[in-house]
């Protein structure tokens, strides 16, 4: 945006200050909040360590990727990205930051720079890869005890919601200022939805963003999740995209809808006739060979893995077929033109930058290695291998001990994601939970 743009934006009302956003490791948005006038006349922004703040609180930890002196960041913003803040209170915009050494060069810990950095392997190919995700969440009453189970909100209606209300659309009206606010604001920050539907959970779900660019939607996510955590506040509940939040309940995915283009438009999974490309099928080989390794990006906390349940429509193995639910890797039917493929690996807790940025690697890799995916399935997939990491700490170990998630994502970024992993999994051993006093407690 050049200066003259710049002007006309602040010149727009009375904006008082610019919340400089960034992801951290998680996908958490973190930043500062800087008047107005400094942003506006481009003042230098310096940060210190929050990259890889872990999710948890605690005894300090020293930070783990930047373990020696703590050196400052700049955060340099995107001012593509730059909007007013619709569930601010006070007038207030806010931009999406890339955080770059004092060198110049990207942060290779920052989500933003992992995915820019595979975006960028595509487009030497003359290659752009184009996805779309689907979000899905729950929303609670608003729960201040963590020892609380989360429960569906109940409505003004006094209608309670009981049982499946997939695509109820009843259900889908129960929380309306909730969604009148959360929609307007949506569109008012640029984010593309396509379909809303209540999904089967109690108070689930989702909403289909509009395929495009892979930072473009990365950014998209990384507001919706923001958006609907604070208005969700405003309206006395909790926007929560845990992969699992409540037992018994389904949980919560982050599908990804991809396919690629070449630089004359054409989307090379498909041949004109219909029939799949020779490339779509090494770029599912591909998946299937290096995601076990990335598992952790797509399933980052040691919730994730509790959604991972046979019958549960979310997948067990990293088996494909077409129009199949029960594959992780599933090829909806389409147009030639539309053709693609949905990772349904990801829970919603997965950080949109490192989750679109694994999948293309992965995908990209195999269309370079010719990988040859297995035989597609045709039925149920739950019936043939569990071969997705089961724990946490599975597939920790796993990406740490990888060359392959190395080579594709950059080693610096791999080795400060497992150590941030590792302090947040030394902090969920050190607690005692509710089962351990319900069912050791009264005998052991
Ligand atoms: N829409 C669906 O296919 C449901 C997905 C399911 N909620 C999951 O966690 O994977």
């Amino acid at each position: 945006m050049d200066s003259t743009l710049l002007t006309a934006f602040f010149q727009h009302g009375t904006i008082r200050d610019v919340e400089c956003l960034f992801p951290d490791i998680s996908g958490y948005p973190r930043g500062k909040l800087m008047p107005a006038r400094s942003f506006a006349q481009g003042a230098e922004l310096r940060i210190a360590q929050a990259i890889s703040m872990q999710a948890i609180t605690g005894e300090y930890s020293y930070d783990p990727i930047f373990p020696d002196a703590d050196p400052d960041l700049l955060l340099v913003p995107d001012y593509s990205t730059l909007k007013m803040i619709p569930w601010s209170t006070v007038p207030r915009a806010f931009a999406i930051h890339d955080c770059v050494l004092l060198d110049g060069n990207l942060c290779p810990f920052a989500p933003r720079s992992i995915l820019k950095n595979v975006l960028a392997r595509y487009q030497a190919l003359g290659l752009t890869p184009v996805v779309a995700p689907e979000i899905e969440f729950y929303l609670t009453e608003a729960n201040t005890d963590p020892s609380v189970p989360y429960q569906a909100p109940i409505s003004k209606s006094g209608r309670a919601e009981n049982g499946q209300s997939a695509f109820s659309m009843n259900m889908l009206n129960e929380l309306a200022p909730f969604w009148d606010e959360f929609n307007a604001a949506i569109d008012a920050i640029g984010i593309k939805g396509d379909t809303w539907i209540h999904e089967m959970g109690l108070s689930q779900y989702e909403i289909n963003l509009v395929h495009g660019d892979p930072l473009a939607l990365a950014d998209q996510t990384f507001m919706f999740k923001y958006a609907a955590k604070e208005i969700a506040i405003k309206h006395g509940l909790n926007a929560i995209f845990m992969a699992k939040p409540i037992a018994g309940q389904p949980g919560s995915s982050m599908h990804l809808h991809q396919s690629v283009v070449d630089d004359k438009g054409n989307n090379i999974f498909s041949h004109a006739d219909g029939s799949d490309s020779e490339r779509f099928h090494h770029y599912i080989g591909g998946l299937q060979k290096y995601l076990p390794d990335l598992m952790l990006l797509f399933a980052p906390n040691i919730n994730s893995f509790r959604r991972y349940i046979s019958g549960s429509q979310a997948p067990i193995n990293l088996s494909w077929g077409v129009d199949n639910r029960t594959t992780g890797l599933r090829v909806p039917l389409s147009a030639p033109v539309a053709r693609r493929l949905e990772n349904r690996i990801a829970g919603a807790d997965a950080n949109p930058y490192l989750m679109i940025a694994a999948s293309l690697a992965a995908g990209l890799a195999g269309m370079e290695e010719r990988l040859a995916p297995s035989a597609p399935e045709t039925g149920s997939a739950y019936e043939s291998s569990h071969d997705l990491a089961q724990t946490f700490l599975a597939a920790l170990t796993q990406m740490r001990q990888s060359d392959s998630a190395r080579r594709l994502l950059g080693d610096d970024f791999v080795t400060g994601f497992v150590s941030v992993k590792e302090i947040e999994f030394q902090s969920y051993l050190s607690e005692i939970g509710a089962w351990e006093r319900r069912f050791l407690g009264p005998q052991c």
